[in-house]
């Protein structure tokens, strides 16, 4: 089992305060990922969840049980930190082991729980290296293996894939997300990476300025976010914003996704002028200056060839046009 509960947690350092009051659910086997730009407050919240850090007011349940006060050995939470945090002078087995030799599991256990764990996360051939013999994605590996032989009942990962290069990054992505599936145990993840959040959660909490700007499935955020700062955070390239005044319009701001625009030389709702195109292959980046819209970004599935200097005129798919209001909400 392994539910949480986060009720009116709030967090000041000294005079600042990062977290203003979180309220959150998590039921048993969710793969939750926090998400927000840089500052906002995620690993706090996270730390505070773990018990390295004492919230100032609110209490955070594990499992129906009130552990606000209780230490981070004993709350049953094991975390992966971005920096690994291996010991460099044990071998893979004894880093993988240490915590549940620390609590006096007998050695036969030990071992059973490191065999299941290093083949789940394909470690086998590396028990008996050290750190310093292994790659950044091994190493992370084992800092997962290390979680893992502990059977938390909450993994707790601070961007654990940030210190990896791109192409790892989707491989250790997709092991975590694989992890998950076997031990439908309850994770909860922190990432600045919308990406991430969108492949690995069933449920996104963004994050801004320390409050919860909303909380959902990827797609619900994706299709149905409440908000600007939502609509601008999740999804890549980003939602074009264009102030409602210049299209007419009475909403404060009209958002429409890069990929909800279509282009045509000849006619179409703006006209602009081709700024750039990026050619990435299975798709092409447009950015076209409008003469109504301003700067935008088109994505076009394909290959695109638009000289810059050239007339194209965009338009938005209007079932698939947002309505915000001066307080950044979306309008119905
Ligand atoms: N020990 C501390 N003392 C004072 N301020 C702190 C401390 N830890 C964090 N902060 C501040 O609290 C705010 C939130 O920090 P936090 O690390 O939770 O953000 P984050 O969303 O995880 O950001 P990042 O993605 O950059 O790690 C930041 O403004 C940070 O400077």
């Amino acid at each position: 089992m392994g539910s949480l509960k986060i009720e009116n947690v709030k967090k000041a350092f000294g005079p600042v305060e990062v977290l203003k009051g979180i309220n959150l659910e998590v039921t048993d086997g969710e793969f939750v990922v926090f998400v927000g730009p840089s500052g906002c407050g995620k690993s706090t919240l996270l730390r505070v969840i773990a018990g390295l850090e004492d919230s100032t007011s609110g209490r955070v349940v594990i499992d129906g049980e009130d552990v606000s006060v209780t230490p981070p050995a004993k709350r049953g939470i094991a975390m992966v930190f971005q920096t690994y945090a291996l010991y460099p002078h044990l071998t893979v087995k004894n880093n993988m082991g240490l915590g549940l030799k620390q609590a006096s599991t007998p050695a036969a256990e030990i071992d059973r729980r490191i065999g299941i764990a290093s083949s789940m996360l394909s470690l086998e051939p590396y028990l008996e290296r050290r750190p310093a013999e292994l790659s950044g994605g091994q190493r992370q590996r084992v800092a997962i293996g290390r979680a893992v032989v502990r059977e938390p009942k909450l993994f707790l990962f601070d961007e654990p894939l940030s210190n990896l290069d791109a192409a790892l990054r989707v491989n250790t992505r997709l092991e975590i997300a694989q992890l998950h599936r076997r031990l439908k145990a309850t994770m909860i993840y922190v990432t600045h990476d919308q990406v991430e959040a969108m492949t690995l959660a069933d449920k996104i909490v963004v994050l801004n300025a320390g409050k919860i700007e909303q909380i959902g499935g990827p797609m619900q955020l994706y299709n149905s976010p409440a908000n600007e700062f939502v609509a601008g955070f999740i999804g890549s390239p980003k939602m074009n914003f264009i102030d409602g005044a210049r299209l007419g319009e009475t909403a404060n701001t009209i958002g429409v996704r890069p990929e909800h625009l279509t282009v045509d030389p000849k006619s179409g709702a703006w006209k602009g002028t081709v700024v750039h195109a990026e050619h990435l292959g299975a798709d092409t980046n447009l950015y076209l200056d409008c003469e109504k819209a301003g700067l935008i970004t088109v994505r076009i599935f394909g290959v695109y060839n638009a000289e810059p200097g050239a007339t194209l005129y965009a338009t938005p798919d209007p079932a698939k046009t947002y309505r915000f209001g001066a307080d950044g909400k979306v309008l119905k």
